[in-house]
């Protein structure tokens, strides 16, 4: 029997909701049944991140060509630095039918919504903005002046909430984690179309 293909499944959101720690939580549980896609980007390593792990990092020009030979399913600019998803890694495991997990700003995500309508859209909305800008601060990774365009830019970034097919607030890590599983077990649920099998086996065939 033809192996179903996997779901891909996108998160997004502004810069500071919480995305990187929400995905971090979901995929340190054992019984994970979605892959990561990690990502491209030409921004610098910060403290602690591991090539390969958290991203692949790359030069201008190497991110450049690989846009030019079609190797990116999508790719944005954000804040001075390219970041992008590595094509090969999400079609191969979408066809051995397993699911692929994105964690990505929202101009990637609108790509992704041209190039690939029947993914999964979540977008992870901040309890409020002081909430987000508070994140943002607290979180100390980047100078005043990034933090102030990452700020402009959420703003931008939370007008395309209406755009997705589930907004998940973050308000306690946790909740929202055990909502993005519901969200991907209802979504399952609604694709299998096992009523489908049922009518079938209903007319004998
Ligand atoms: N379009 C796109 N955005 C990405 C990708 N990987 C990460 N991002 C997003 O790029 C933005 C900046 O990422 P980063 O510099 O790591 O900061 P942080 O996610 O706010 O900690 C975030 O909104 C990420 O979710 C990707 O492959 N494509
Ligand atoms: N639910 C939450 N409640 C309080 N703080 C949070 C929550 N989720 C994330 N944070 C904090 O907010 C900051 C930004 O989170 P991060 O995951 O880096 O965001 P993003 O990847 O969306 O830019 C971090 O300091 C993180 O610890």
């Amino acid at each position: 029997m033809r192996k179903e293909r996997g779901l891909l499944i996108v998160l997004s959101g502004p810069s500071g909701v919480g995305k990187g720690t929400v995905r971090k939580e979901l995929f340190s549980k054992a019984g994970t049944n979605y892959e990561y896609s990690i990502s491209m980007t030409t921004r610098s390593p910060r403290e602690g991140e591991v090539d390969g792990v958290d991203y692949f990092f790359k030069t201008r020009e190497e991110f450049e060509t690989l846009i030019e030979e079609g190797g990116l399913l999508e790719h944005a600019e954000f804040v001075g630095n390219y970041y992008g998803t590595p094509l090969a890694y999400v079609n191969e495991t979408l066809d051995a039918g397993r699911d692929v997990f994105l964690e990505i700003e929202v101009q990637g995500a609108a790509q992704i919504r041209e190039k690939a309508p029947e993914a999964l859209f979540i977008f992870l909305a901040p309890p409020s903005i002081t909430e987000l800008q508070n994140r943002l601060i607290g979180r100390g990774t980047e100078t005043e002046e990034i933090i102030k365009k990452r700020i402009e830019t959420a703003r931008e970034e939370l007008e395309m909430m209406s755009l997705y097919d589930y907004v998940v607030e973050n308000d306690e890590i946790q909740n929202a984690c055990d909502k993005i599983n519901a969200i991907i077990v209802a979504e399952h649920c609604r694709r299998d179309r096992v009523e489908k099998r049922y009518l079938s086996m209903l007319r004998g065939e």
